[in-house]
């Protein structure tokens, strides 16, 4: 599918979908006639009224009576979207020294977007199935973490495939040991089974967990993991994590929270309502949440904009969700790419809009991110005049990315923060995950480095390399602090 056919915009005046070239999947829903609908919408979100499904919809497609995508209109809603973004959070643009820590990519759930996976049969102890994967035992995601904060880290970001040999605990593996037959009923094997035990989820969040370090793990995908096979709420699981370590929940596996769009794209992954139960519960527990939405594959505009409306609902419900994270589809390697069910991934145009109707239909949540990670730093920069006032985190590591075909680096430096959002006449400013400490740097005192973390002094974190540039790939950024095998 193109992207301008992903954007969905492709009916006349009768009802129209998008159309696939393989005709895989094709999602109705009712457009206008004229475009009086999108100058509504846009009136709306410049008066700062709260939108409508049917608003977003339009704002995303830059009117539904048209296809592809208007650039005049186009101008007019990332406009009203800066606009907004200034009177709501200011000049500031933050960003958060942090570190990737993902323990294992032994994952059999198969959504066809990912590519960060390796079936997790490849790690049995008698496979002799070669595989580029890993996974780190408790010790070593300590070590890993321990050697960062001496960098300066404030966070540890730590998202993983759903190993068949985790359980939330001991008590969670004799419950799930006791199933006739795990493997199919509860997606468990033994940890002896495997060249490499993860430990428990409860042990994970022990060792990552260190010198007063923020612990952001477990997202609701892995949370549903941590309770299968058991009557046990999120709530309860969320809380037996905090109490191991874990300080927040990252919202990905959200992709897009419409069902018939998960049935195609991640037909093995928890549905909408149990995404929506398992950040209730991690709020219940009392921890903060982020929220993301992964875009610009099969879904229409009117999916997106449904799926903003679960988030804002949920927000209403909560008061739990810090920042909401665009991910722009990386499509490259992945399934749906290769079998020809998506030709591309989203356009920057369409990375545009999806950062500022986020930031006019989000009403209730305060930051919205911009990813070097996923759309490079010139890209990433257009999109903080879009809406966005973050800019992600150091990460020193990214595997899902750059296992997907992504091509821009795992790391940078508070040197290249600073003088990016400097040169864009923003005020840069290092974050704590949940934003609430916030430090203002002046761009003239460099060197830049962390001060926040447990451990930080202000040396930048890895002062004998460079970061990657534009377009740089693993190689010209600075190694990843750990890496290991099976
Ligand atoms: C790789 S999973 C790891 C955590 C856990 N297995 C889960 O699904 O929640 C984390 C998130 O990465 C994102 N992701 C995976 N592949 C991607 C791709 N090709 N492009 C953009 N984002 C991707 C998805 O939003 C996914 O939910
Ligand atoms: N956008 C991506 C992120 N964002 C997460 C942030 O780095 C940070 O953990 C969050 O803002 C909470 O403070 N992480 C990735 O690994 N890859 C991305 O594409
Ligand atoms: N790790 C995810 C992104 C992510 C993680 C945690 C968050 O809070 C937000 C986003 C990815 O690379 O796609
Ligand atoms: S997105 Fe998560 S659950 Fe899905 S295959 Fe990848 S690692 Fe597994």
């Amino acid at each position: 599918m193109s992207s301008g056919d992903s954007s969905g915009a492709s009916g006349t005046d009768e009802a129209g979908g998008g159309e696939s070239e393989s005709g895989a999947n094709e999602f109705d829903f009712a457009t206008p006639a004229t475009d009086q609908s999108f100058e509504n919408a846009l009136a709306k979100a410049r008066d700062g009224a709260r939108l409508t499904v049917a608003d977003a919809t339009e704002l995303l497609a830059t009117g539904t009576a048209s296809s592809g995508i208007d650039p005049v209109r186009k101008e007019a809603v990332l406009e009203a979207a800066d606009r907004r973004r200034a009177e709501e959070v200011g000049d500031e643009v933050t960003f958060v020294a942090n570190l990737n820590n993902n323990v294992t990519t032994a994952c059999n759930t198969g959504c066809l977007f990912c590519n960060f996976k390796d079936s997790a049969h490849a790690f049995e102890a008698d496979s002799d199935v070669e595989h580029a994967g890993f996974t780190k035992p408790p010790a070593e995601s300590r070590a890993v973490v321990e050697d960062a904060l001496d960098m300066g880290i404030y966070e540890v970001c730590s998202v993983s495939g759903l190993h068949p040999a985790f359980a939330l605990n001991e008590e969670h593996h004799e419950i799930l040991a006791a199933h006739g037959d795990p493997a199919s009923e509860v997606n468990y094997k033994p940890p002896e089974a495997y060249a490499t035990d993860p430990g428990t989820y409860a042990e994970q969040m022990d060792a990552m967990s260190v010198g007063g370090v923020h612990l952001h793990s477990m997202t609701p995908e892995e949370a549903y993991h941590a309770k299968r096979g058991t009557d046990w709420e999120y709530e309860t699981v969320y809380r037996e994590l905090a109490d191991a370590g874990l300080d927040s929940a990252p919202g990905t596996a959200a992709e897009i929270l419409v069902d018939e769009v998960r049935d195609v794209i991640c037909p093995g992954k928890i549905r909408t309502d149990d995404w929506v139960a398992a950040i209730e519960g991690a709020a219940a527990a009392g921890l903060d949440v982020t929220s993301t939405m992964m875009y610009g594959h099969v879904e229409t505009v009117a999916h997106r904009a449904r799926h903003l409306k679960v988030i804002r609902d949920l927000q209403d419900r909560t008061g739990a969700i810090t920042e909401f994270v665009p991910l722009s589809f990386i499509h490259q390697n992945t399934p749906l790419y290769r079998r020809g069910v998506v030709d591309s991934g989203p356009s920057r145009a369409e990375d545009e809009l999806v950062v500022a109707v986020a930031r006019l239909f989000l009403d209730n949540v305060d930051h919205v991110q911009a990813s070097w990670v996923k759309s490079g730093d010139a890209h990433g920069l257009k999109l903080l005049n879009c809406g966005a006032d973050d800019f992600m985190g150091t990460i020193l590591s990214e595997e899902i990315t750059s296992r997907a075909g992504g091509e821009y680096g795992e790391y940078r430096s508070f040197d290249d923060y600073v003088e990016m959002i400097a040169a864009i006449g923003r005020t840069p400013v290092e974050r704590s995950t949940d934003y609430r400490t916030r430090r203002r740097i002046d761009p003239d005192d460099g060197p830049h480095g962390p001060r926040l973390g447990p451990r930080a002094d202000g040396t930048p974190m890895l002062p004998d390399r460079q970061s990657g540039g534009e377009g740089a790939g693993g190689d010209a950024t600075g190694t990843p602090p750990a890496d290991a095998d099976d």
